[in-house]
């Protein structure tokens, strides 16, 4: 191997860790400026030696064409829905019925219910190489240029396993408000929130345009048995899928009785708003795969999951009263 191509692997392998550290933990351990060099210097070497331009580089995020529309894409396994709980007495039922199935020795594991939109990533041998929105569940749309430009998605898994993944996208709130002010300042038609903004910006034909949304996601489960990657328990799936180096959300708990679920949503319904992006609720689910396959599934959800929606907020319009008398 020649020191060009020394550098360039180099360059991909330094660059590859920079942007881990910083769109996937949150925790930058370079300045941006310097980041910003290394990629230039990448950039150049691949321009002048077009045949070391790797795939999974990090300069090969933006680039697809501008497509006429998106191909369908049948998922290996449908992506489920969730029922949802709106009260205390909906998730006193939830639980009930889960001892009835399944006695007492079991936890849960609560995470936040990220309001984005739902999207399945597929890996062979570790490396992207197909995206999808979760349509209805059994077919969705191909949009995997779209989704090689957010950042916090890996191009390249730490272990070469072939696996789907499932997750939420999401549009941060401050890119959010960016965003709108922009859209404001050239009287352009505002989002009506970062869900909407998210899902727009996934649909857009030209990846250019997605890429400069700056969007983010977590990840949440995986398609298919979970066994087969040797894992027990949802709680261990998340912990294996942050070793692949996927983003997961943090701020999970495993709660072993619903008092404790109770608490973590009274927890997150007062700081909600401190966090960076928008949640919609709070998702339950029982921790342990045979107890999960104990409980089994409705026609289209999960018996041993549940969706708690924090109540929809009252929207204050504040209507501008212009007076035209002076
Ligand atoms: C794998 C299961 C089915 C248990 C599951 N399903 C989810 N969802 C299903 C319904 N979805 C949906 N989307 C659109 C229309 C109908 N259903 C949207 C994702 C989850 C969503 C989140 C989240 N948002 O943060 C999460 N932490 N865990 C999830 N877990």
């Amino acid at each position: 191997m020649n020191e060009i191509e020394q550098r360039v692997t180099e360059l991909n392998k330094i660059l590859h860790e920079y942007g881990h550290a910083y769109y996937v933990l949150d925790n930058p351990v370079v300045a941006d400026s310097v980041y910003d060099q290394l990629l230039h210097e990448l950039i150049a070497l691949e321009e002048a030696n077009p045949s070391l331009i790797y795939p999974d580089s990090p300069t090969q995020r933006v680039g697809g064409a501008v497509v006429e529309g998106f191909k369908k894409v049948t998922h290996d396994y449908p992506m489920l829905s969730l029922s949802n709980a709106f009260n205390e007495a909906d998730l006193r039922e939830f639980d009930r019925k889960v001892r009835q199935a399944i006695g007492d020795q079991f936890s849960y594991v609560c995470e936040l219910k990220i309001d984005g939109l739902a999207i399945s990533l597929k890996y062979e041998n570790g490396v992207f190489v197909q995206g999808a929105t979760r349509g209805d569940g059994v077919v969705g749309e191909d949009i995997t240029a779209n989704l090689k430009t957010i950042r916090a998605i890996p191009l390249r898994l730490k272990d070469p396993v072939t696996i789907e993944v499932r997750g939420e996208a999401y549009m941060p709130k401050k890119s959010f408000e960016k965003l709108n002010t922009h859209r404001a300042d050239n009287g352009e038609e505002l989002f009506a929130n970062p869900r909407n903004a998210a899902a727009g910006s996934l649909r857009q034909l030209d990846p250019k345009i997605a890429a400069s949304r700056q969007l983010s996601t977590f990840i949440y489960a995986i398609g298919g048995d979970g066994e087969l990657y040797g894992i027990d328990g949802h709680a261990e799936m998340l912990d294996y899928l942050e070793g692949l180096g996927f983003p997961s959300n943090k701020e999970r708990q495993r709660c072993s009785t619903i008092e404790e679920v109770m608490a973590f949503i009274e927890h997150w319904t007062e700081n909600r708003p401190n966090l960076a992006y928008e949640i919609d609720g709070i998702v339950i689910k029982v921790d342990r795969y045979a107890q999960q396959d104990e409980l089994g599934y409705t026609a289209k959800s999960p018996r041993w999951a549940i969706a708690y929606k924090f109540p929809a907020e009252e929207v204050v319009t504040t209507l501008l009263t212009i007076d035209l008398t002076v």
